[in-house]
């Protein structure tokens, strides 16, 4: 079966989030953030792959401006793999860290319908650690979320259409455009 061709979705897109706006949200969100740990603190710093590279690379170097330090590791769950809509989790790499006694910042690109970071929170708190935050780049605004999962920090908001772009896949394509765009008809 052919891939879908991203310069056709991005004919009919609609520019949702553009780069300085998002880049704007990211300052906030460590701003947020770096208030939530003591000083000499050094959370664990998990980013969900693949998604969640753009947005945590950017937190990353917002927090360290902020002079929080930062232990980095990652892991690889996904349940869309190239599609736009999601079935079971699979665990493709699960971190390496020890991750017993820690506190864990958790960043993903999105909280679509909550499954993904659901099941990492619950994982991380299995692994003992004391405390896992979550920050997301964008939440999805519908009404199908799972229940028990809430972003402790959110960047955008963005409507119930299949979006891409920053971090975000249109059938594994268009992970680097630096805005984010909703999918049209
Ligand atoms: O809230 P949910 O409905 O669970 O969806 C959110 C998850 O889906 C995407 O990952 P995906 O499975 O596409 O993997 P990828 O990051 O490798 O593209 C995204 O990066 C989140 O991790
Ligand atoms: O709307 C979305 N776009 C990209 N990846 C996603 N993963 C969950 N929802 C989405």
């Amino acid at each position: 079966m052919s891939v879908p061709k991203l310069v056709d979705a991005l004919a009919s897109a609609q520019v949702l989030f553009d780069r300085a706006t998002l880049e704007a949200a990211i300052e906030r969100i460590a701003e947020d953030i770096a208030q939530a740990y003591v000083e000499g603190e050094v959370p664990v710093f998990l980013t969900v792959m693949n998604g969640g590279l753009p947005f945590a690379a950017q937190l990353a170097f917002a927090l360290g401006e902020r002079g929080l330090d930062l232990e980095f590791d990652y892991l690889h769950a996904t349940r869309y793999r190239g599609q736009t809509s999601g079935s079971g989790l699979a665990w493709l790499h699960r971190p390496a860290t020890p991750l017993h006694g820690r506190k864990v910042l958790l960043a993903d690109d999105i909280l679509d319908e909550g499954h993904t970071l659901l099941a990492v929170k619950h994982w991380c708190e299995d692994q003992g650690a004391t405390e896992v935050r979550t920050a997301v780049l964008a939440e999805k605004l519908h009404d199908r979320c799972v229940e028990g999962i809430v972003a402790d920090h959110v960047g955008v908001q963005v409507p119930d259409a299949y979006v891409f772009g920053y971090g975000m896949d249109y059938h594994e394509q268009g992970r680097n455009l630096p805005a984010i765009y909703a999918l049209g008809d």
